[in-house]
Parts: structure tokens; sequence; C-alpha cells
């Protein structure tokens, strides 16, 4: 039987547990007579950083879009929380770049914010100072991180970003990544990504799903990284993938404490706690169990971007 995206119960949290914020099961997309993908099964939690990687035509986007109810599953189930307030930065944007737009403009394209968030959120992104400019003057980078000022103003609950760092320099890349866990850490949001860049995107992931139409292998870095399937899609590129290697002596917590192996709560870490400095992976209140789902819930509230054709850095 089909089923399609629905809302559920209110979900019963264990003490210590992060919040299940999108939930997917065996959910699939049928489009001409095809499953763009299907049997598509994760779920995202408030603090976790989920990668969604594969090749081209995979389906990552179309899962995301579905995550999120831009698209409606045409099979299986996909369950947000109540109210769930979702950033989006889409792999394309529906921009005509002969019109003059401004980057406040820009911000405001989805709906409305005060301009103390606007340039609260271009403070964030590194980018105050260009809140006049033409976006068609931005460089890449500075256009992507105008495009996440824009998602974060909003204070979502989950971040979805399809290839955030697309047309940005190495430099820029670690700084945009950075910039990412950021976020992710002062807000607690949860996040799910979408990249080619394995690298990078690997090492600042709880939780990674390799795309291939279905869901090809998942887990830690680590996991995925070793899996054979994994080895098979992406050859080379595969061997070479730098994962930095940590172990988790303790945990951050949503609201910014930090939970430790002895299971004291503290504001801060230690300073002699296990990969900090420079550190790539922390352990984020990922706590969770996927496939455990706890939700319930309503229909989401994103402000999804028109895409198409037209993104000059796609
Ligand atoms: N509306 C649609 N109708 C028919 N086919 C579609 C539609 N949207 C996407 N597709 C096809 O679905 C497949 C998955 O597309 P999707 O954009 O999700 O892939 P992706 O993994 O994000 O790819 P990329 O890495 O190239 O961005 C592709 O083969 C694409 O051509």
């Amino acid at each position: 039987m089909l089923m399609t995206s629905r809302a559920s119960s209110a979900p019963k949290k264990q003490a210590g547990e992060a919040e299940t914020l999108v939930s997917l099961e065996n959910a699939g997309i049928r489009r001409d007579g095809r499953w763009l993908v299907r049997g598509v099964d994760f779920s995202i939690a408030r603090g976790e950083v989920v990668t969604l990687i594969g090749p081209n035509g995979a389906g990552k986007s179309t899962t995301a879009k579905m995550a999120i109810g831009v698209l409606k599953a045409d099979e299986g189930t996909v369950i947000r929380s109540k109210a769930l307030r979702i950033g989006y930065v889409p792999q394309k944007l529906a921009i005509d770049w002969t019109m003059p737009l401004s980057v406040r403009r820009l911000m405001t394209l989805t709906g409305p914010l005060k301009e103390a968030e606007i340039t609260l959120a271009l403070e964030a992104t590194g980018i105050p100072h260009l809140i006049g400019a033409e976006v068609r003057h931005l460089s890449g980078g500075e256009f992507q991180r105008a495009l996440l000022a824009r998602a974060i103003a909003r204070k979502p609950d989950l971040m979805v970003l399809d290839e955030p760092v697309q047309g940005v320099d190495f430099a820029g890349e670690s700084a945009l990544y950075d910039l990412i866990r950021t976020i992710r850490n002062s807000t607690g949001c949860g996040i799910l990504m979408i990249s080619h860049d394995l690298h990078m995107v690997m090492a600042g992931t709880d939780t990674v799903i390799c795309l291939n139409g279905h869901v090809c292998c998942r887990g830690t870095p680590e996991v995925v990284s070793q899996s054979s399937d994994y080895m098979k899609l992406f050859g080379g590129n595969a061997r070479s993938l730098a994962v930095y290697n940590h172990h988790h002596d303790h945990t951050h917590l949503p609201d910014g404490r930090v939970r430790h192996a002895d299971g004291s709560i503290t504001e801060h870490c230690h300073p002699d706690d296990g990969h900090h400095h420079d550190d790539a992976a922390h352990d984020h209140a990922n706590d969770h169990t996927h496939g455990d789902h706890h939700h319930g819930h309503d229909h989401a509230h994103p402000h999804p971007v028109t895409e198409r054709e037209g993104h000059r850095h796609a």
C-alpha cells in the first residue's frame, strides 16, 4: 500500500535523548514510471549532522526535498516534528542575474526579517559589510555565505544545505564547513547536508548516508568509508579519503553544556578532553539511535525557494 507524508502524535523522548526532527521510513519518489529514490530510511536529531553522499543522479536532492516536504513521498512515510522551522539552501536558485538585487533583499525574498535579524545573520556568516552589495557582484564564497545567512536568519531547527560549498575555493570551503559546525554548536540545530566533497564533509559529520537510488550504506564516516559498497561507488576517491579519527569521551548537549564519560555535566569542555582543538568531529548530542523513531507531528513550514536552472554556481 502506498502511503504519503503524514502527521503523527507527539514524540515520546527518553531522558537525555536528542529530539528527532525528521524521520523517513521506506520513503520513495516516483516520476514518469521510474523510482528516483526508493526505500530511504533515516532520521535527523537535534544537534546532529547527517550528510548525504552519492554519485550524480543518485537522488540526494530529491531525498532532501522529500525530507523537508517540498516533494511528497509517493511511498513510505516522512514525519517531521511539529512546527519544525527549516532553513533550506537549495542547490540551484531561480535568480534573474540581470536584475539588480541587494543582499538585504535576497535575505527577505522568502519572508520578512527585521533589519537587526539580517545584520546578525550576516555577521554570523562573516559578511555584514555586504548587506547593501549587489548579489550578482558577490564572489562564489560570498554568495554561499549570503545563502547560509538567509537560512540561519529564521533560526531553524533543521538546516538543509544542498552542496553548500559549490563554487567556493579550498580555503573558503574549509571556512564554510567550520561556519556550519559553529552554527550547529551554537544553535543546536540539526543539519542535513549534501556534498560531493568527501574529505571535508566526512570529517564533520555524525552520520553519513550513501545513496545510489536507494540507501547503499550508512553509519559513522569511519564505517561508511570502510564499506565495500561505498568503495565500489567511489573507487579511488574512497581509498584516499582521510577520515578524521577521533574518540568520543564527551557529548555536547543541545543546550551547549557538555556531558562527560563519567556522566557529569559542565558548561564547557575540559582542557584535556579528547579531540578538541582543530576538531572536525565532536560528538554533539548524537546519542540517539537511528531507526528508533520517536516523533510526531504535523506539516513542516519550510521556506522553499523556487529551484530551476539559472544558478550561476550550478
Ligand atoms: N521532476 C523530475 N522528473 C523526472 N526525473 C527527475 C526529476 N527530478 C529529478 N529527476 C531525476 O532523478 C534523479 C535524481 O536526481 P537528484 O537531483 O535527486 O540527484 P542528485 O543525487 O542530487 O544528483 P547531483 O549530484 O547530480 O546533484 C536524476 O536522474 C534526475 O534526472
